[in-house]
């Protein structure tokens, strides 16, 4: 059995992933912690696997502390920048067992992984791309971490393929044309009802395509997660390793 400790454990997410694991035949909850509750309590001796739900400004100081602690951890937190990241891959090279894991994923919904491939693929096809992401009300961050990563995805992509710069003859804007992320416009709506949902438009003179991903049910992130938790309690994927596409055979 793989010995799993939730943080986040009260949230949208992490109780969900409470359920996951305790229904899981090959997974047993060890802790599930929330905010105020001491970390320190996860150590090697009753946790194989952390999975890390929280909020952004909070993930990155939980991941370096489980890191120090010896643990490996599991993160769908959003939030992650180049410079986090760094200091992630600092931690596991003072980690103090060999072969310890940070696994980060930006979604754990197999469409939206998906998604996130068919973009790639397409990217250095098309002269324009954007992004829309939409999500429930109650998300604190925008754009969300999977609308960041497709995007920079698309960037890279296009300068693979020597693309240059979009076309677009905008002058005046308030706003309205989203945030750009490696020269991609990314745009976030926040409506209630939705869950969680992405669409990456690609345009050519006179053709256009929509990939669409649609999360309606948290629900959809747990196999991800799992698979994510196996995949880590493997011993296989040694240091940091971000995207669930890494996991899949694609
Ligand atoms: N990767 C994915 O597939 C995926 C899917 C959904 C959400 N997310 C991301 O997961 C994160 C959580 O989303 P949510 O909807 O569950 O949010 P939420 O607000 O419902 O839950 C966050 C939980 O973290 C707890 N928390 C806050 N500070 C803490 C701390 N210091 N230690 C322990 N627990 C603490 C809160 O009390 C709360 O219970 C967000 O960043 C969201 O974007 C990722
Ligand atoms: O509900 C959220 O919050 C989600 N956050 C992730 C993101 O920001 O990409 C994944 C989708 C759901």
């Amino acid at each position: 059995m793989v010995r799993v400790s939730v943080v986040g454990a009260k949230g949208r997410m992490g109780s969900h992933v409470v359920d996951a694991v305790n229904a899981a035949p090959d997974t047993q909850l060890a802790l599930a912690l929330d905010a105020g509750d001491d970390l320190a309590a996860i150590t090697p001796d009753n946790t194989d696997v952390v999975v890390e739900f929280t909020v952004p400004n909070v993930s990155l100081g939980n991941v370096l502390a489980l890191v120090k602690q010896g643990v490996n951890v599991v993160v769908g937190t959003t939030g992650w920048t180049d410079d986090k990241l760094a200091q992630v891959k600092d931690a596991l090279a003072e980690a103090p067992r060999d072969n310890q894991t940070v696994f980060i994923a930006p979604n754990f919904a197999i469409s939206a992984v998906l998604a996130d491939h068919f973009a790639k693929v397409a990217a250095p096809y098309f002269e324009s791309a954007e992004v829309i992401e939409l999500h429930h009300p109650t998300k604190v961050d925008a754009p969300s971490g999977t609308a960041i990563h497709t995007a920079k995805a698309i960037g890279e992509a296009r300068r693979a393929a020597g693309l240059g710069d979009m076309p677009d003859a905008t002058q005046t804007d308030g706003g309205s044309r989203g945030q750009v992320v490696d020269g991609v416009h990314v745009h976030a709506v926040r409506l209630r009802g939705l869950n969680a949902h992405e669409e990456v438009l690609f345009g050519n003179a006179g053709e256009q395509l929509v990939i669409r991903a649609d999360s309606f049910d948290r629900i959809s992130f747990m196999p991800g997660v799992l698979l994510a938790v196996r995949k880590v309690a493997s011993g296989a994927y040694p240091g940091l390793t971000v995207g669930l596409d890494h996991f899949l055979d694609l």
